[in-house]
């Protein structure tokens, strides 16, 4: 997508062919701040500390880094030792997984003086199918928003509120909840954006806004709180956010406070839409409010906000009493029984078993 009218991706090959460019999200929206990564530590050190975040965008990273270690050791052990390295750097997005498993995939059978190059060229294809998908998606929920418009009067605006940040900034390219709202703003759609805040790290404020701002689509930013009170008065049409893992009963793992507007949308008859891709299904895990891993951050992202000052300067505040316990579970399990629909590259899908397995018949299989 445009920055400043500059064409970005989050994620690239540096132009020496091996080293790989991204946006450092801890620093927006105050700075647009490149990174280069050059080992796997790099990258495993880029997911651990969100320099990168969203779970296609931490699947593609990990991509990258078993390519930069195959570069410094491309042995059986330099491999695993990889693949552990990477696997272990964020628990919650599947994608991260789904990822290293298809690089191990293509990487374990063959002769190791070939694996660098095969190890970058599987990333490539992993990188260019994220692209692809989030197409798809895009297709797919412009659908439903044509769905919503086609019962306005003309011109009218449609109204989706969205939380965290699963735009292009959280994949490679035009995101998955963003990416038919992107379509739908080319397309001449009347269309507006509710962003959570999501607190505590503000993935709404700082990169949401940032992204629609930068594409010029309208926003407005809302404190967390603010979803049920808008959904009370029709000021929500839709609700589409993304996810960091579906589990195979359609419970969807997403950014803490994503169940509390499901809950919300429940009693106001808003539908609420999740967007993924089909690496986000994990088919290994039954129950998704049982099973799937939450991960928990320092506390520090609770109790301390940083922001620019009047006069320019970063500034970070402490915001909470010292010595009051925080805690900092950073996921939620929204039931599949809230969710009206997922909006996947083949099409939207009730939230259960049978829809998923019946679209995606190779997941399951290469699950078992
Ligand atoms: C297309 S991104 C889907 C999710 O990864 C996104 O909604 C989210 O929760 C991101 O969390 P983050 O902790 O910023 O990595």
């Amino acid at each position: 997508m445009k920055v400043d009218g500059k064409h970005f991706r989050s994620i690239w090959r540096e132009c020496d062919g091996w080293s790989v460019g991204a946006i450092d999200q801890r620093r927006l929206p105050h700075e647009f701040v490149v990174a280069k990564l050059t080992s796997c530590e790099d990258a495993a050190v880029a997911i651990r500390d969100m320099l990168v975040r969203g779970a296609p965008l931490i699947g593609a990273t990990a991509a990258y880094g078993m390519a930069l270690a195959m570069r410094e050791d491309a042995s059986d052990a330099g491999l695993a030792r990889a693949y552990e390295t990477l696997v272990v750097a964020r628990p919650t997005a599947i994608n991260l997984k789904w990822a290293l498993d298809e690089m191990r995939a293509t990487l374990a059978p063959i002769d190791p003086v070939e694996r660098a190059e095969a190890a970058y060229a599987r990333a490539d294809e992993i990188v260019e199918q994220d692209v692809e998908i989030n197409l798809g998606i895009a297709a797919n929920g412009f659908a439903l928003i044509e769905a919503i418009v086609a019962k306005k009067k003309p011109g009218e605006v449609v109204n989706v509120l969205t939380h965290c940040n699963a735009g292009w900034l959280a994949t490679v390219d035009w995101g998955t909840a963003t990416a038919p709202i992107y379509l739908a703003h080319e397309r001449g759609i009347n269309i507006h954006v509710w962003v959570d805040e999501t607190r505590p790290r503000n993935q709404g404020a700082s990169l949401t806004a940032w992204e629609l701002g930068h594409h010029g689509v309208p926003h407005t930013v809302i404190p967390d709180n603010t979803g049920g009170h808008l959904m009370q008065h029709g000021m929500v049409d839709l609700a589409i956010v993304g996810t960091d893992r579906v589990a195979a009963n359609g419970d969807v793992c997403n950014k803490i406070g994503t169940y509390l507007k499901a809950l919300a949308a429940h009693d106001n008859n808003v539908p609420f839409y999740v967007a993924l891709p089909s690496p986000t299904i994990d088919f290994t895990v039954n129950d998704g409010i049982r099973d799937i891993p939450i991960e928990q951050r320092s506390g520090a992202e609770v109790t301390d906000m940083t922001g620019r000052t009047a006069d320019g300067r970063l500034e970070t505040v402490r915001i909470v009493p010292e010595g009051s316990p925080v805690a900092n579970y950073a996921f939620d399990v929204t039931p599949a029984r809230l969710v009206t629909g997922l909006i996947t590259e083949r099409g939207v899908l009730k939230p259960d078993r049978a829809a998923l397995a019946a679209a995606f018949p190779e997941r399951i299989a290469a699950a078992k």
